[in-house]
């Protein structure tokens, strides 16, 4: 889809069009990430076989690497179908080491391996009698650099629709989550998390490039806020937003609407696909941000003596703030 801003109608002196984009490469190459980068979103189909799932998971970020990906994106719920009967039942004592989390496990070899970020999708975690919907964040070193638990449950009452209730099983997480990585700055929410602008907003505050919202939205909510809500993130934002869903399958209990999206910070859709399983790979670059947020200055123009966003608790930060 093509950008709202288009070069040519900048009014950017042409002096200043060249040494912005320098100077926030220079400033990225300072905090040691990468710039440009190719991001892979591996939008899986999920069965009942949790071996299986784990390595048809490996295979497809294996060629997402292979395809130029330096970080990886997996859906919500990759290891386990969508449903309260069954979280209980695929969970995993991520923190109990790798025997404990066949999961988590294989997605430390493999970022390990070929030298890629990976935001983990989610799994069911069980944390002493508790049960969690839980994101890992893995680093090229193959080391989990930072855990996200969904905070906002995903608790749904459209009579004749859709009936949901995530919190009968699920515990909510209570910290929101940015980690630096070699590909950037990055917040974490997983799916209903994404209706909840105050959290993209606090990511933005802290200097994220890019919010990942692993997400399995389903055929109620998705055809009219999928893509609405992952644009409005990142236009009032003005910063990337990259989804992950599981693929469609029509016979499961919960029918995923699919459609994992990278979108910009002009609030373009730069790579999407429909329901089917796709990996999507797509280049990202930090320069746009500068350039975005230099054209139309939000931060700047905010009116602090008017409202003002407040941090109640410290982020689970994991990174240079
Ligand atoms: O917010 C929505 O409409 C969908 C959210 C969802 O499917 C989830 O959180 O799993």
């Amino acid at each position: 889809m093509a950008s709202a801003f288009r070069p040519q109608q900048a009014r950017i002196p042409p002096a200043l069009a060249i040494p912005i984009p320098l100077l926030t490469k220079a400033i990225g190459n300072l905090f040691c990430f990468i710039y440009r980068f190719k991001i892979g979103l591996c939008q899986l189909a999920v069965t009942p076989d949790k071996e299986r799932n784990i390595k048809h998971a490996r295979k497809a970020i294996k060629e997402a690497a292979q395809k130029g990906a330096q970080l990886v994106v997996l859906p919500e719920i990759w290891n386990s179908p969508y449903s309260n009967d069954s979280f209980p039942v695929y969970a995993e004592d991520i923190d109990a080491g790798h025997d404990a989390s066949p999961s988590t496990a294989m997605l430390a070899e493999v970022s390990g391996q070929l030298k890629i970020t990976i935001v983990g999708g989610s799994i069911p975690e069980r944390c002493g009698d508790k049960l969690y919907n839980t994101c890992c964040i893995f680093g090229t070193d193959g080391k989990l650099k930072a855990k996200h638990r969904k905070i906002h449950l995903f608790d749904i009452d459209i009579p004749g629709k859709l009936t949901f209730m995530e919190s009968k099983t699920f515990t909510s997480g209570e910290t929101p989550t940015i980690v630096d990585t070699d590909v950037g700055r990055i917040g974490i929410g997983i799916c209903h998390d994404i209706c909840f602008e105050e959290l993209a907003m606090i990511y933005a505050s802290r200097g994220a490039h890019l919010i990942c919202y692993p997400g399995a939205f389903n055929m109620t909510s998705g055809p009219s806020h999928w893509e609405l809500l992952q644009r409005s993130r990142a236009a009032d934002n003005q910063l990337y937003v990259a989804t992950c869903s599981p693929a469609r399958d029509a016979g499961a209990g919960y029918i995923a609407w699919g459609h994992s999206t990278l979108v910009g910070p002009f609030g373009d859709v730069i790579a999407t696909t429909e329901h089917d399983e796709d990996i999507i790979i797509a280049e990202i670059d930090y320069s746009i941000l500068e350039q975005r947020r230099t054209r139309i200055p939000l931060a700047k123009q905010r009116r602090g003596d008017l409202y003002r966003l407040v941090d109640i608790r410290r982020l689970d930060a994991h990174c240079r703030l």
